[in-house]
């Protein structure tokens, strides 16, 4: 009786005739603005519950941490991933497996000069791409994700790929072929009509595609299998097969089917965030070049004759630190989160809201609400800068969410993000070509959401 109010569902199809789901997020401010910061939809004949706004985001993820960390299983996304991994898991399986990310993560050297090394040398191949073709303009899509996914197979793997190698370029496009597919609407008629689920429609596709990216992994885990030297790990794969070793074959969760969702779920959760993230940033460096000019001012005076910046340099680099959270500020990379669950009934902002609510935290509400930004509509990075021209992160920055689900990639991210910007704005300028027409900003939806193709101006600084 006291759950959040909404809009009236209709039979079968819950709210999603009334929502227009090429433009969601325009949809659901204005049910907030109708029904309040806590309001429900149904998808189909499940009930969510929408969070809106950092006070409720707050007092859901971070003051009723335990109850709001839950993760809904009835999905296509949990079908896919066979109840492994972190990202969709819950109880002990994700409890120890991310803690275990977190302790490889930072033993594989996060806060230490061993992961800026593997980023530097990442990025050496971007620059080079790059000066060959400084004078022109270069589509930065896939270089950018194919360089985020190669970061992350340095951690799981302890090696890069060749962007020609067919390992990288197979999972790449599996991956893109599922994100389109999750964010149209085959995967909303699956989830809505379970009956339809067995049927041979176009949403197959996607397991399909899940079994070839596991095989694919699968292989890799083989090789390290045969090539390892246990307790000599190259990285997170062989720090798992040790783990097995250890704990032999007795109830645990460690086993290899669990590594090959856990490796998909690093893979694929640190990929697609990390290259829309960057090619936002580029988007409004391009089109805003005093702000491109006063970053790379800045970043010339602090690194000096340095060969190389260092994720350390960023404490004397207050713009450029602002420039890169007002940039993953207007990207709104995951717009939706991941949608979480409630562990048990529970009260919030006065509604009762039972064990088992799908619920959506809408980040997107938070990055942009009016309450909280200086200009909360446009790309400046002084929503980040106090009026001693200092560094601040007010607490509506949110986009790796909050609480004891919050992003387990973070650090990575943030490393990764510094580095490359800072590099790249060092040895090259970005403009905007001049037959691209009126940049626009607005962004394909979508789990993960990213600009429009563009194409990114290239010119030489030093
Ligand atoms: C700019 C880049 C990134 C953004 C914006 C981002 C954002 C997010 C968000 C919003 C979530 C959901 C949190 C929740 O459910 O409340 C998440 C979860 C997660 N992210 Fe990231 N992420 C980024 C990069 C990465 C990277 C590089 C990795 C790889 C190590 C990664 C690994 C994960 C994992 C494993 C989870 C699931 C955590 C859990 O359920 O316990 N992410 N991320």
């Amino acid at each position: 009786n006291n759950f959040p109010p909404g809009p009236r569902p209709i039979p079968i199809f819950g709210n999603l005739l009334q929502l227009n789901l090429v433009d969601l997020l325009n949809d659901f401010k204005k049910l907030s603005e109708r029904y309040g910061k806590v309001y429900s939809i149904y998808i189909g004949r499940m009930p969510a519950v929408v969070l809106n706004g950092v006070q409720v985001m707050k007092e859901a993820l971070a003051t009723q941490a335990v109850v709001f960390a839950g993760r809904p299983q009835d999905l296509m996304i949990n079908h896919l991933v066979e109840g492994t991994g972190v990202v969709l898991t819950t109880g002990p399986i994700w409890k120890e497996h991310r803690r275990f990310a977190l302790i490889t993560l930072r033993n594989f050297g996060l806060g230490k000069r061993s992961m800026e090394e593997r980023i530097l040398g990442e990025i050496s191949y971007i620059t080079s791409h790059l000066e060959k073709n400084a004078g022109k303009a270069i589509e930065p899509q896939i270089l950018f994700h194919k360089v985020a996914f190669n970061i992350i197979c340095c951690v799981l793997f302890g090696t890069r790929f060749k962007h020609e190698d067919e390992f990288l370029q197979l999972n790449i496009r599996l991956f893109e072929e599922n994100a389109k597919i999750f964010n149209g609407p085959w995967a909303m008629i699956y989830d809505m009509l379970p009956l339809l689920r067995h049927l041979p429609l176009p949403f197959q596709k996607v397991f399909q595609n899940g079994n070839k990216m596991r095989k694919s992994l699968g292989e890799q885990v083989s090789q390290h299998k045969k090539s390892r030297v246990p307790g000599e790990p190259r990285g997170l794969t062989d720090c798992y097969l040790d783990e097995m070793e250890k704990r032999g074959d007795d109830d645990s969760s460690f086993n290899e089917k669990q590594l090959i969702g856990f490796l998909l779920d690093l893979l694929f959760a640190g990929t697609d965030t990390t290259s829309n993230t960057l090619l936002f940033a580029f988007l409004h460096l391009m089109t805003h070049p005093d702000v491109q000019g006063r970053c790379q001012k800045e970043i010339d005076e602090v690194l000096g004759e340095k060969e190389q910046a260092s994720f350390e340099d960023r404490h004397m680099m207050p713009y450029t630190q602002a420039m890169i959270h007002e940039a993953q500020r207007v990207a709104d990379t995951v717009p939706l989160n991941v949608f979480h669950a409630t562990t048990k009934d529970t009260r919030l902002m006065g509604y009762d809201i039972p064990k088992g609510t799908l619920i959506i935290p809408n980040l997107s509400s938070v990055l942009n609400e009016e309450s909280q930004w200086k200009f909360p509509h446009d790309f400046n990075p002084s929503n980040f800068l106090n009026d001693q021209g200092e560094f601040v992160k007010p607490e509506a920055f949110m986009p790796f969410s909050a609480g004891p689900r919050m992003c387990l990639g973070e650090g990575l991210a943030r490393m990764e993000l510094f580095l490359i910007l800072v590099t790249l704005l060092r040895r090259f300028k970005f403009v905007w070509p001049d037959d691209a027409g009126v940049p626009d900003y607005t962004p394909i939806f979508g789990i993960t959401q990213r600009p429009k193709p563009y194409r990114l101006g290239v010119r030489l600084r030093l």
